[in-house]
């Protein structure tokens, strides 16, 4: 006999976690099903993590900056220390996420989800009815159909590194391996990353290249070529691309990732897909199946990102509970990459406004000489600000250096709230910060 629930979630990450909470809010009866631990990647595997480690590598790059500068002495990274702090915020939270959930009544389930029919899921031999679901299953790494690929560790692994392995190989030249290779690089690891094509196709190519000397500084190798064959002997990991081959005791999946929808037998519950992701309608339901929405990396409607989860299933509930027609709406949705420094994207890169065929003014430059790195003795800070022309509408911001993932927000709300860009120049920002120099750079 199938337990009955006005809303179910599959998975626990932020989609599903924002979408529950405010189901249970209105009263429904809602559960939440996930295989793993609860709190989903960006809590347990991703943003937090990774940023908790990153604090690491900020302090160790200050030091190194401030040498000579009225900073002496001898600093470096603790792998396992760094770690365990890592492990003093992700441990407690599946727990604190599973008392939340108790708190409102919601019911948890642990175990692999799938459809087993149009208002049926099951988990092991328990099985659940629903009057809305929620596909919130999230992304994994995309398969590389290569030789070897088993050989090969996935971004949860490498955020869970008990020890640092003196040699890294990264296949794929994203975010994931540009943010780890700073971070293994800076603790001591020799770093190569594989490519193919420019690395960091997301961001801007002049913020790329101005930030590029911060990976040569860390000794990280970068060859563009598309990885082939990954082969083992003994403990030595050999990666292929072409006549290129370097050796690593450890390689990491960084090739980028896929909606995780392959095991949920989407058949079964009259969910279709098109060209392996969900077919949707413009308010994330189903195409085929009404009871059923996805949010977040799982529905791959907007960017991959955690604040895109989150918004995601607000507007799945407000369908679900008003159903007004709500769609997502992407605009100003910042993204930043945590190097060190950082560097940041907000709204359309250069050639994507060309190609549209606006009329905008290019604000760029790199300025090392700007107070805001100068005081930090860092020699990467760079803008590149598109203004259309009339209207002053912030296109897009493209920005490299210190603070440069805390003022891409201030372009994201400029432009997600319409404020132009002698609205920035004409605001008083508190100075000496970061945010004081965004209208400088709007010329
Ligand atoms: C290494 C890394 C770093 C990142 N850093 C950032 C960052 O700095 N900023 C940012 O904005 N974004 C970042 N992201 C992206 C961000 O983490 C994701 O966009 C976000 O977490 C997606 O949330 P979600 O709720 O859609 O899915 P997830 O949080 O992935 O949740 C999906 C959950 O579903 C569960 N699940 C899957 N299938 C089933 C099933 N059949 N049955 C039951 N449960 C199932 C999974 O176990 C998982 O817990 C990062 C991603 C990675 C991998
Ligand atoms: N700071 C952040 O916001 C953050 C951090 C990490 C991850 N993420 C999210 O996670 C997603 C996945 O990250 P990612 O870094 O895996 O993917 P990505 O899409 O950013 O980069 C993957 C890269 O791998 C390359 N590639 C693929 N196969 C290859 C091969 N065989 N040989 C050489 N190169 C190859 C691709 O050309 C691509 O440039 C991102 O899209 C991002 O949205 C975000």
């Amino acid at each position: 006999m199938a337990e009955a629930f006005d809303f179910v979630a599959i998975g626990s990450g932020t989609a599903a976690q924002v979408a529950v909470h405010q189901m249970a809010n209105a009263g429904k009866r809602c559960a939440v099903i996930d295989y793993r631990p609860y709190g989903g990647t960006c809590a347990l595997r991703g943003c937090d993590p990774k940023k908790m480690m990153v604090s690491g590598e900020e302090a160790l790059a200050a030091y190194r900056r401030m040498k000579g500068k009225g900073i002496k002495g001898s600093v470096s990274i603790d792998w396992a220390d760094l770690q365990a702090f890592k492990r003093s915020f992700t441990d407690p939270v599946p727990e604190k996420q599973e008392a939340r959930y108790e708190r409102k009544g919601v019911a948890t389930f642990h175990g692999a989800a799938r459809f087993a029919g149009p208002d049926r899921i099951v988990i092991g031999d328990r099985e659940l009815s629903f009057s809305h679901a929620l596909i919130a299953t999230g992304a994994e790494p995309r398969p590389l159909g290569i030789e070897g690929e088993e050989l090969l560790i996935h971004s949860d692994a490498f955020l869970e590194l008990k020890t640092l392995p003196d040699r890294i190989v990264f296949v794929g030249g994203g975010y994931i391996a540009a943010e780890f290779a700073h971070l293994a690089a800076r603790a001591g690891a020799k770093v190569t990353i594989f490519q193919r094509g420019r690395i960091l196709k997301a961001f801007d190519p002049d913020t790329v290249d101005w930030l590029m000397p911060s990976f040569d500084d860390l000794g990280i190798e970068i060859v563009d070529a598309e990885v082939d064959r990954v082969t083992k002997k003994g403990s030595v990991l050999t990666v292929h691309a072409g006549d290129r081959r370097i050796e690593g005791s450890l390689v990491v999946h960084a090739a980028g990732r896929i909606p995780a929808i392959g095991s949920l037998d989407l058949e079964a519950g009259d969910v279709a897909c098109d060209a392996g992701r969900l077919a949707l309608t413009a308010q994330l339901r189903s195409q085929s199946n009404p009871k059923v929405f996805a949010a977040g990396d799982a529905a791959a409607n907007g960017p991959p990102l955690t604040p895109v989860s989150s918004n995601d299933a607000k507007v799945v509930v407000e369908n679900i509970l008003d159903d007004t027609g709500r769609t997502p709406n992407y605009r100003g949705v910042p993204s930043a990459l945590f190097t060190e420094p950082p560097a940041a994207r907000v709204g359309m890169l250069e050639s994507e406004a060309r190609e549209a065929g606006l009329d905008f003014t290019v604000h760029a430059g790199s300025h090392p000489g700007w107070f805001s790195a100068r005081r930090l003795n860092e020699e990467i800070y760079g803008h590149k600000l598109l203004v259309e022309n009339g209207t002053g509408r912030i296109l897009g911001a493209h920005l490299v250096g210190p603070d440069a993932d805390e003022l891409v927000n201030i372009f994201g709300l400029a432009m997600r709230h319409g404020l132009n860009a002698d609205d920035i120049k004409s605001t008083m920002f508190a100075y000496p910060t970061a945010a004081s120099d965004a209208g400088y750079m709007l010329g």
